[in-house]
C-alpha cells in the first residue's frame, strides 16, 4: 500500500514550512490569492520554496489568475505543482500541462455524485483532482480553505478515473477516519491546522502528519 501523500496548505512563514517538512509532509501549499488570509506575495513564496528539500514538493495555488500573472509566478517560484482552485477551463489546464513540466492539479467542490462524475472531464488535462468542500457565501466566499467537510460517503468505493486527493475540513482528529472511509491517496488540510484564521499551529501540523501517516484505509 503506497504511503498517503500529505499536503499542508496555506503556509506563510519559514517556521511552519520547516515544521511541515520535519513532520513528514510530502507537499506544502502556497496560496497566491489576495482575498485569502493565507495569501503570500510571489517574492515571499519564492523564498519559502527554496527552503524545501527535494523530496517535499511545492504546490502553488491560484484562483482564476490570468495567464501573464501565472507565468510570472511560475517563473519566480518554480513550484512542482500548480493547483488551480477557481473556474479554470479544461482547455486552459491542458495548455499548461502540455507546455510545462509542472504537475497540474484541479480543485473541485464536491456537492454530489454528479459533480464527482463531471470532474472526470479533467482526466487528460490535470494530473490530479482535489475534492474539496463546495464553498458557500456564508463561509466568507473563499473558494477553499473554509474548514468545511464534504460528504465522504460520495467517495466510498468510487472508481476514480484519475489520481485524486481529499481536502475540506480535515484536522488531526478526523484525518484517520477520512482516510479509512474514502481511501484517499492524498490528504490536504489548511484551516484545521490553525490557532486563528490564517495562522498555522506547529503542534497541529505535527499531529495531522502523524495521524495521516498512521492511518490505514479500510479493506474493501
Ligand atoms: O486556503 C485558502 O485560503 C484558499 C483560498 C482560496 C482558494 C483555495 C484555498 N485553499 C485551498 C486548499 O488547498 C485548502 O487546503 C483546501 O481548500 C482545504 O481547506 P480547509 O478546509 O481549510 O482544510
Amino acid at each position: 500500500m503506497p504511503e498517503t501523500l500529505i499536503k499542508i496548505c496555506g503556509l506563510t512563514t519559514p517556521e511552519t514550512v520547516d515544521a511541515a517538512v520535519e513532520a513528514g509532509a510530502t507537499h506544502i501549499g502556497l496560496v497566491h490569492f489576495p482575498d485569502s488570509p493565507r495569501h503570500i506575495a510571489i517574492s515571499d513564496a519564492a523564498k519559502l520554496r527554496q527552503r524545501l528539500p527535494r523530496h517535499v514538493k511545492a504546490v502553488l495555488l491560484t484562483v482564476n489568475l490570468d495567464p501573464k500573472a501565472t507565468a510570472l509566478a511560475l517563473q519566480a517560484i518554480e513550484p512542482d505543482v500548480l493547483q488551480l482552485h477557481g473556474s479554470e477551463t479544461v482547455e486552459w489546464l491542458k495548455l499548461i500541462k502540455d507546455n510545462s513540466k509542472l504537475e497540474v492539479w484541479k480543485a473541485v467542490g464536491l456537492k454530489d455524485r454528479g459533480t464527482l462524475e463531471r470532474a472526470e472531464r479533467f482526466k487528460d488535462a490535470a494530473h490530479r483532482v482535489i475534492y474539496d468542500a463546495p464553498s458557500h457565501a456564508s463561509a466568507g466566499a473563499l473558494p477553499g480553505g473554509n474548514g468545511l467537510t464534504l460528504d465522504w460517503r460520495l467517495l466510498m468505493n468510487y472508481r476514480h478515473a484519475m489520481d485524486w486527493g481529499l481536502a475540506g475540513g480535515l484536522t488531526p482528529d478526523n484525518v484517520a477516519d477520512a482516510i479509512r472511509y474514502t481511501g484517499a491517496p492524498l490528504v490536504d488540510a489548511s484551516s484545521g491546522l490553525e490557532s486563528e484564521r490564517g495562522v498555522k499551529d506547529i503542534g497541529r501540523i505535527k499531529a495531522f502528519c502523524q495521524a495521516a501517516r498512521e492511518a490505514q484505509p479500510a479493506q474493501v
